[in-house]
Parts: structure tokens; sequence; C-alpha cells
């Protein structure tokens, strides 16, 4: 089994991660919170309250994290195309992409790297929706103050199960997604790319940042569930299960709610996929 890929992954989704937080941020606060006017009205109001940091809070749990979560997305998909296709990542390059066995092993990367990243994400969001400054004397702490008290009060008061709430709805979103996503990246490759030659680095770039916007417009009504079900249960439970979280959803804000945080996944889906592939791709190159 090739390792390369997993460390590829490992370093280029770390790249990518630091590059999108910021907007990553942003996008969970719209989705769970009903306090900001739109996306202007929470840049200045986490700014205002909470200063630039606020912009990065949860973002050190997943740097270590990607590590696993990357490497297991980009290890796997290689790997399953290897025992579909039996052709190396450098010969698929040379040849013309059979696009039925990308979206399946796309796919069984997804859901692998799905039930890998739910902790790890249910604890992000957890710490990017935390909305109180530093702690300060006199200012009431946050409920958890790092990644690691998270984990252990959900464990405490939630339970194992607790760490893996949404992780239906992170499964649902990733699987087929993710199908689309490598499918986008290997197929714009191909065709910017002329006859047997290897992508170039301004292809990785466009490919990637167009594998990233394609996957996460599809992605987002199930990434509105999701992080509403990962919010789910801090102090009552509002939703029966992931069913009763898009009823109740559509019936209070009505459908535009599955749309919520669409533009900034969007925008930050560009810039953070093409260095993903970009430095990918590099990598790959450098270590076989
Ligand atoms: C639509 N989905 C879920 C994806 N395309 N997932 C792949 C993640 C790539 C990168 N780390 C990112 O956060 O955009």
């Amino acid at each position: 089994m090739p390792v390369e890929e997993f460390v590829a992954g490992w370093i280029s989704g770390a790249v990518g991660l630091i590059l999108g937080h910021p907007l990553d941020t942003v996008k969970v606060r719209l989705q769970t919170q009903n306090t900001y006017r739109g996306i202007v009205d929470c840049v200045i109001k986490t700014y205002r309250r909470e200063s630039v940091l606020g912009f990065f809070k949860g973002m050190s749990f997943p740097i270590g994290s990607v590590a696993v979560v990357n490497s297991v997305l980009f290890g796997t998909y290689s790997n399953s195309l290897l025992l579909l296709s039996s052709t190396s990542h450098q010969a698929r390059k040379t040849q013309p992409p059979n696009y039925g066995h990308i979206f399946v092993a796309g796919s069984i990367a997804g859901f692998v790297q799905a039930y890998c990243l739910a902790p790890f994400d249910l604890i992000k969001v957890r710490l990017q929706n935390q909305t109180e400054p530093r702690a300060r004397p006199g200012v009431a702490p946050s409920q958890y103050r790092g990644p690691l008290h998270c984990a252990r009060t959900i464990l405490r008061e939630e339970g194992p199960q607790g760490l893996f709430r949404g992780a239906w709805a992170l499964v649902l979103r990733d699987t087929p997604t993710l199908g689309l996503y490598f499918l986008t990246y290997e197929g714009l490759s191909w065709w910017l790319t002329s006859d047997s030659k290897e992508p170039g680095s301004a292809t990785m770039l466009v490919a990637g940042g167009f594998a990233g916007i394609i996957s996460w417009t599809t992605a987002t009504p199930l990434d509105v569930v999701k992080a509403r079900m990962q919010m789910d249960g801090l102090k009552q439970r509002e939703y029966r299960g992931l069913l009763d979280c898009m009823v109740s959803s559509a019936r209070q804000e009505g459908p535009g709610v599955f749309f919520k945080g669409l533009t900034l996944n969007s925008a930050r889906a560009f810039p953070v996929n093409a260095v993903t592939f970009f430095s990918y791709e590099h990598l790959l190159r450098l270590l076989s």
C-alpha cells in the first residue's frame, strides 16, 4: 500500500485548513446562531467582541487531527482507485480517467473519513460557537476551556455517543460529495492537460479550486443539518434525529435555511482546495 499519499494528504490538508479557518468560523456561526443579520454583521460582531483571535477559535485541534483525517481521505481514495483500476497514481495521470471508478473511490474515501472526522469536527464546531471574549477577571469564562476540556466535558455530560452527535449527517454529507470532489478534480485536470503530460501547477490550482466549489455547494444543505445536530444537546435536546432537525429547521425558517453559509462555503472552498491539491500533487512528486 503506497504511504506517500497519506503523508502528502496530511501536509496539504494542514495548509488548506489554516487558510480557510476564519471563513469557516463565520459560516458555522451563521448556520447555528440566529443572532447575526449576515456575513458582515457576524464578522463585525466577532471582531468587536473577541478580536481577530475569535476567527481562529477551535483551530488548534483540527491542525492536529487533519493529519489523521486528510491522510485517511487521500490515502483511502488513492488506494481504492488502485484496487478498482489497478494503476498507480503516476500511471493514471497519463491515461484517460475512468469516471465511474473515480466517483466510487472518492465516495468510499468520503465515507471512511467522515467517521474519523466526526469527533474532531464536533469539538471544532462547539469551540467556534463560543462567542465569549478571552477569559479575564470579572468576565464569565466560556463553557469549554479548550479542545481537551471540551472532549472531557462532552464525555462526562453526554457520554461517548455525544462525541458522535451529527455523525450521520456528516457521513451523508461527505459520501457523495467527496465522490464529486475527486471526479471534478480528475476530470478538470485531464481536460486542462494536453495528452500524456502530467498536470502543471496552474491546472492543479484551478481543478482543485473548482473541485472545492462544486463539492461544497452540494454539501451545504447537509452541512447546515450537521452543524445544528452537533450543537444540539448542549442544554436540552431540541431535535429527535436527523429528519426531525431537517423538518423543524425548514418549518421554522423556511427552505432557505439549507443554504445558510453557501456563499462562505463556496468562497472558502476555492483557495483552500486549490492549495490542498497543489501541495498534495507536488508533495507526491517529491516523495515518490
Ligand atoms: C464537500 N466536502 C466535505 C469536501 N470537499 N471535503 C474535502 C475537504 C477538503 C478541505 N479540507 C476543505 O475543508 O475544503
